[in-house]
């Protein structure tokens, strides 16, 4: 079988770099283009140059230059972005793995029609850990529907410029859904002042910023007389690297779709 050809946007950045790692140690893949953002100074240099040893692919922020040779495009870079190259990929079918966050509801919806045209797996988090850790929420959800107060707390490094992590909505999200509310309804995501008594519905969120924090999640069930948390804390993005190389794979036969890690894992 030929190697799968792996374009990365967000090139220069700390998910794009870590991708580019990977790709080049695949036995199955190889890197087949390059973009960052238009003015990026990495733009013109070779994808690979940080690893001491050139890729041969040059970083662009043309999409068409970029995307030329591409089966499958990585896209951790910002809503905006990861819109434009939605769009690009869409109309000229080139798959798509997404783990930008921050997208509103709108970009959502998207995405899910350019997955009408291609085939794209959209996900805040990549990781085995974490994806495995979504199941034991909706099971640990169910049993602590009543009398536990919930709360997520996430801890991040100093650069996140999104707040709360797309991993901590998304756990807010099977939460709700396991206990059949809505998540818009419920959740409370800052708390200032004479704030009141908690109300015993709510899913509160907290996110701390610090340091090189890779990315650390909590889940509290608070009740009386006991409390159960469930955590998850990366050590490295290689995980997430590793994860989105697994979604390239699993898209590698599909033509149109969205999907997300759960359908990657096998974990539906
Ligand atoms: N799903 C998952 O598993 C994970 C998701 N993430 C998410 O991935 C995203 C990127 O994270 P991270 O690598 O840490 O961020 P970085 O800021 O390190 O990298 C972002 C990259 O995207 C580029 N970029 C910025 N704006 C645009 C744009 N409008 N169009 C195209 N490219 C752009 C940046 O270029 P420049 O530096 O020149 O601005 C940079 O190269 C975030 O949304 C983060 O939350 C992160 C880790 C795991
Ligand atoms: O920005 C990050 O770093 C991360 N972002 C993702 C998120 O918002 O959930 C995933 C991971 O936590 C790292």
């Amino acid at each position: 079988m030929s190697a799968l050809k792996i374009a990365v946007a967000g090139a220069s950045g700390r998910m794009g770099r870590m991708l580019i790692e990977a790709i080049q140690n695949a036995d199955d893949m190889v890197l087949a283009g390059a973009l960052d953002v238009s003015g990026s100074p990495a733009i013109g240099t070779d994808a690979a140059s940080f690893l001491g040893k050139p890729a041969n692919v040059a970083i662009e922020s043309d999409l068409a230059k970029g995307l030329a040779n591409a089966d499958v495009l990585i896209d951790f870079t910002r809503p905006e972005g990861t819109l434009k190259h939605a769009e690009y990929c869409a109309a000229h079918g080139i798959r798509m793995v997404i783990g930008t966050t921050g997208l509103e509801a709108d970009h959502k919806a998207a995405i899910g029609g350019f997955a009408q045209k291609t085939a794209i797996m959209l996900a805040p988090n990549m990781s085995v850990g974490v994806n495995v850790t979504l199941k034991l929420l909706e099971m640990a959800a169910k049993s602590f529907s009543h009398g536990y107060d919930i709360e997520i707390i996430e801890a991040h490094h100093r650069h996140k410029v999104d707040a709360p992590s797309g991993t901590a909505l998304k756990m807010g999200e099977v939460i709700a859904d396991a206990i059949g509310v809505k998540l818009d309804d419920v959740a409370v995501y800052a708390r200032e002042g004479i704030t009141g008594e908690r109300d015993p519905s709510s899913i509160g969120f907290s996110a701390i910023r610090g340091g090189d924090i890779v990315g650390d999640h909590t889940v509290l069930f608070a009740g009386i007389g006991e409390r159960i948390e469930i955590t998850h804390k990366s050590s490295s993005r290689v995980t997430y690297a590793h994860g989105s190389l697994r979604a390239a794979r699993f898209l590698a036969d599909k033509k149109t779709g969205l999907y997300d890690m759960q359908d990657v894992l096998g974990l539906k």
